[in-house]
């Protein structure tokens, strides 16, 4: 049971071409199958902890993985059932369900167990499952202690993040092979509990992964406070929110932070390490700048255009985030040259690039490739995508981020990456992360104000 973080995320598409690869010699479908279902019974036996096991199994593949399995734990010595929703189909499914030796049960008349083990359906799910599959497994995951999914929850789209009926919540789902992109793109990813990799000997190879903790510049005896990152967070009619990404941005780690607002421009205010000035377009020209930030508070009025278009001839590497993100067009960033950084949320993803019609990494990838820039596109489940098709998709970090702020507090954090001198997808990715960890570290009804502090605990 390996932990996800940093590995190939492959569709089902993808899964059955690494499948094809890597049957050469004495392996063949059969030998992957008997590999599946030895790694399922490892796993459940050591969550099962000696509890009684009833394994649901489906027509195809996912169910001779269920069966193997079952044979497996009887044979370890473990009370075990199996009930089915209809006979194998499938050659290799029929194959393994005759190494069950006893009675199968059916799915409709099936007594609850401790712990279920759903091998109904996996990645060749097509369309909804039967009502009378959806009932059954409802009841039987009810009323048990623990709910294993294999491979996935059955009725998940294997590559969209969708439900396709209705699937109940399982505590651990073990993905076989690879981790597919409904692992982590929501809803479906909500009703997975924990996810884990189990590993078959399918190598695989996938421009998509899992975020994974970022390696993350330290200084060193050679740093001051410029090389470390200068960062200027260009502000407009709303200075909260970009006081609180300039925050954010010296939490991450940034050397010096420049707050460029007009009007309320007061040296005294705390946190005295952010430098405050009058707005100009020639404060973007200094030449330390390593990041620009713009989009916090920024609001949508003329100044606010005239910003962004100095940001963007400013040649610095920019993190356009919030408000900018309504007033940019795509033509425009894919017309300029420099190093970028978008960090949309679903409502600003729509208004710039549309509706997602088909799946949230495909769509984000897309964004990047019209947009040359990177884009991270939030939410619970936050895909990152450079121009080039690298990808990288992250778990939901926690629910309590859905509170106002904690958006600019990534846009700050991306910006302290960026200056630090991260290529634009791992700057994202870092930024990401540290939110990430930052969120996890503050527990419950945080405000974006306490995320802010906490990412330089959590920044190692
Ligand atoms: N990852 C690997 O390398 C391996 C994965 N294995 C397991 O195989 C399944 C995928 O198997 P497959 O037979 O292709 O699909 P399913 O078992 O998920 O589906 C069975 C079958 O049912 C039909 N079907 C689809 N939707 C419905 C529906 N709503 N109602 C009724 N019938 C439906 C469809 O024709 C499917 O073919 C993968 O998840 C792993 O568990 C292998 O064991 C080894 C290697
Ligand atoms: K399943």
């Amino acid at each position: 049971m390996i932990p996800i973080d940093g590995l190939a995320v492959l569709t089902a598409a993808e899964m059955r071409s690494a499948e094809q690869a890597a049957m050469i010699g004495d392996v063949t479908e059969a030998s992957l199958m008997d590999r599946a279902g030895a790694a399922i019974a490892q796993a459940v036996a050591r969550l099962a902890a000696g509890r009684e096991v009833l394994v649901l199994c489906g027509p195809g593949n996912n169910g001779g993985d269920g069966y193997i399995a079952a044979a497996e734990l009887k044979r370890r010595g473990l009370a075990v059932r199996v009930a089915a929703s209809e006979a194998p189909r499938s050659d290799d499914a029929r194959r393994v369900a005759a190494f069950w030796p006893d009675a199968v049960e059916s799915l409709e008349r099936a007594e609850p167990a401790p712990v279920l083990v759903d091998a109904i359906f996996g990645t060749g799910l097509s369309r909804s499952p039967s009502a009378v599959v959806e009932h059954a497994l409802a009841r039987l995951t009810d009323a048990a202690w623990l709910r294993i999914a294999v491979d996935l929850p059955t009725g998940i789209a294997t590559d969209t993040g969708k439900v396709l009926g209705k699937t109940p919540r399982f505590d651990v789902t073990l993905a076989l092979g690879a981790v597919k992109p409904s692992h982590v793109l929501q809803p479906a990813a909500s009703l997975m509990g924990q996810v884990r990799l189990l590993d078959i000997g399918v190598p695989t190879k996938s421009s998509a992964r899992i975020l994974a903790r970022p390696i993350l510049p330290q200084p060193d005896a050679t740093s001051h406070k410029y090389n470390r990152g200068m960062v200027a967070i260009v502000a407009g009619s709303m200075s909260g929110a970009s006081e609180l990404a300039a925050l954010a941005t010296l939490r991450a780690g940034a050397g010096y932070v420049l707050h460029l607002a007009s009007g309320d421009v007061s040296a005294s205010a705390a946190p005295h390490a952010i430098v405050r000035r009058n707005y100009t377009a020639d404060a973007l020209n200094e030449d330390r700048i390593g990041a620009v930030v713009i989009g916090p508070g920024l609001g949508r009025n003329d100044d606010a255009s005239d910003r962004l278009e100095a940001a963007l001839a400013s040649g610095r590497p920019l993190v356009i985030d919030g408000d900018a993100l309504r007033l940019v067009a795509v033509e425009t960033l894919a017309a300029h040259d420099g190093r970028k950084i978008l960090t949309p949320h679903g409502g600003e993803f729509t208004h710039l690039f549309g509706e997602v019609t088909d799946d949230k990494l495909s769509a984000t990838r897309r964004a990047a490739q019209q947009s040359g820039g990177v884009v991270v596109h939030k939410g619970a489940d936050t895909v990152i995508a450079a121009p080039d098709g690298r990808a990288i998709l992250c778990p939901e970090a926690s629910p309590w981020l859905s509170t106002a702020g904690t958006g600019d507090v990534l846009a700050g954090a991306i910006g302290a990456m960026l200056a630090a001198g991260l290529e634009p997808l791992a700057a994202a990715e870092a930024g990401v992360w540290l939110h990430a960890q930052a969120a996890r570290a503050c527990g419950k009804a945080f405000i974006a104000d306490d995320l802010a502090d906490a990412l330089s605990a959590v920044r190692g």
